[in-house]
């Protein structure tokens, strides 16, 4: 870990252009998520949450502006260094879960370590796979596949996913959207115990009552983050 910001983003513009039609998702965004913020971004439908968390998440490029993180400027990276960026700084959780049905929970696990660029053990695999399980309390499901899960342990599954690599940030976008309020509750409360232990958060929602589990509250309207972060008194 570094004293740099996890994530720090200035004048970050993104414009779709289609036909003739130029959609300004991304209007000069800053952000700065230092390490172990819990932070949500909210707003409503079209505001562009998820343009933003495709950028972080670097699955697409900005238009114009910078984005660093850990200090390092990611914006300009060509496809293969930009892949290896996300493998290893990158943890996702989406709201669909996104498991792999033909394999077990242990190897949807391990699959992010499998196709790190430097080759990880079997032994390092294996520890580092049961830690994360562990984490999220699914670690006597390890040989079950996702079908055989309920949604919330198979969201339960997803972060441990996302943890295993040790990754500098991780992105969660709507992790309650296919849960009910129980299981979404209790993901919620599992994440906010994650960012106890030193996990840095960003999470997309465009539910306000999730948003709170957040330290800070980012608003984002019309492509622009607006007025100060909303801080969450002191549980
Ligand atoms: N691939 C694309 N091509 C053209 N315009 C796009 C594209 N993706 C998003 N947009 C436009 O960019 C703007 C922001 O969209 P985005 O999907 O980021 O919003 P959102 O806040 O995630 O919305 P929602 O909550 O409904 O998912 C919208 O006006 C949308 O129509």
């Amino acid at each position: 870990m570094t004293s740099q910001p996890a994530i720090q983003l200035t004048d970050l513009t993104k414009v779709y252009l289609t036909d003739s039609l130029e959609t300004h998702a991304l209007q000069g965004v800053n952000l700065t998520i230092e390490q172990g913020e819990f932070v949500s971004i909210s707003g409503p439908s079209g505001c562009g949450k998820s343009t933003l968390l495709s950028i972080l998440g670097l699955l697409d490029s900005s238009s114009s502006g910078h984005y660093f993180i850990e200090g390092e400027e990611v914006s300009q990276l060509d496809e293969n260094r930009r892949a290896e960026f996300r493998n290893q700084k990158i943890g996702f959780v989406f709201q669909s879960f996104n498991l792999i049905d033909e394999l077990t929970v242990f190897e949807n696990v391990a699959l992010v370590l499998r196709y790190r660029e430097l080759a990880v053990s079997e032994t390092d695999i294996r520890s580092a796979v049961q830690d994360a399980l562990k984490k999220v309390e699914m670690s006597h499901r390890q040989q079950h596949k996702p079908n055989q899960l309920s949604g919330g342990q198979q969201q339960r599954v997803a972060i441990a996913r996302a943890l295993v690599g040790a990754p500098t940030v991780l992105l969660v976008d709507e992790p309650t959207g296919n849960l009910d309020s129980k299981n979404g509750d209790a993901v919620m409360m599992l994440l906010r115990e994650l960012n106890m232990q030193g996990t840095t958060i960003c999470m997309v929602t465009h539910d306000p009552r999730y948003a709170d589990f957040a330290n800070k509250q980012y608003h984002l309207l019309d492509g622009k983050i607006v007025s100060q972060p909303t801080l969450r008194a002191a549980s």
